[in-house]
């Protein structure tokens, strides 16, 4: 049985896509494209390296990489294509946080936490209530993965600091991570107007990324494709099989 993404209420922070284009059964399996003939464990050679295994069809997508490895545009995108609902994670960024990084300070564990923590409530009240989200975060940790999928008892490290109640349920997440090189990155936020990021943290970024690795199911799509090539790619990668 095929369904049609449902828009929910608008909230601060939360982009509306556009009219679903590509409806995906809730319970059936996904596999990506290209599984059958890259053999055991469903990975591919086609964006470079999958991990995508076989799973149940994500309820959420996780858009990751550096500051300008294009996170917000494809997210964007990739959420009206899909009429999913959309998030920036620097959306949910506390003042502190933006301050921070505005004085050329990178965020520590302490400062992202109680952030990933907010995103991981956000997420889990809209997969568990049928809601289909696209994230655009830099979750450059496999830690703040693990604790936007899981929350903060299913991460490495804890958050006493958010005060929120501990959750254990999990969710299907299909990570994206948008990988390049620190030059092609760089050269693009040198040339991006109006944003809070000083590209000097952008060293710093490189240095705290945990690509994500097997068990994660994830694809990683190099950021020297363009825009559409990289939409099509997660595309084809949720096309039932
Ligand atoms: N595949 C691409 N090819 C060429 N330019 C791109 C591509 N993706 C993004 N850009 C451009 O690179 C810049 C950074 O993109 P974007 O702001 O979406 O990155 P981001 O990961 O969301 O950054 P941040 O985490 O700092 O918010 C923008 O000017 C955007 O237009
Ligand atoms: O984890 C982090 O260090 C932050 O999320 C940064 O990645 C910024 O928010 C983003 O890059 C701003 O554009």
């Amino acid at each position: 049985m095929r369904k049609a993404w449902k828009r929910g209420a608008g909230k601060p922070g939360e982009r509306r896509g556009a009219q679903p284009s590509l409806a995906l059964p809730g319970r059936e399996r996904l596999r990506p494209s290209g599984a059958g003939k890259a053999g055991a464990g469903g990975a591919r050679k086609a964006t470079g390296r999958s991990q995508a295994r076989v799973m149940a069809a994500p309820g959420a997508l996780l858009v990751m990489g550096v500051s300008g490895s294009g996170k917000s545009t494809v997210g964007t995108l990739l959420a009206s294509e899909l009429g999913w609902k959309f998030y920036d994670a620097d959306d949910y960024h506390p003042e502190e946080n933006r301050k921070k990084m505005g004085k050329g300070i990178p965020l520590n564990d302490q400062d992202r936490i109680p952030w990933l923590c907010n995103l991981h409530d956000i997420l889990l009240r809209d997969v568990a209530s049928g809601q289909h989200v696209v994230l655009a975060c830099s979750a450059l940790k496999k830690m703040y993965r693990d604790i936007l999928t899981q929350g903060k008892d299913g991460a490495a490290l804890k958050c006493e600091e958010s005060g929120k109640e501990a959750k254990r349920a999990e969710m299907q997440l299909l990570v994206v991570h948008l990988s390049g090189s620190f030059e092609v990155i760089s050269g693009r936020l040198l040339k991006r107007k109006g944003h809070f990021m000083p590209p000097e943290l952008l060293q710093s970024q490189f240095e705290t990324l945990e690509a994500p690795a097997a068990p994660e199911n994830f694809i990683q799509i190099s950021v020297d494709k363009n825009v559409s090539e990289i939409i099509a790619t997660i595309m084809e990668t949720l096309k039932m099989k």
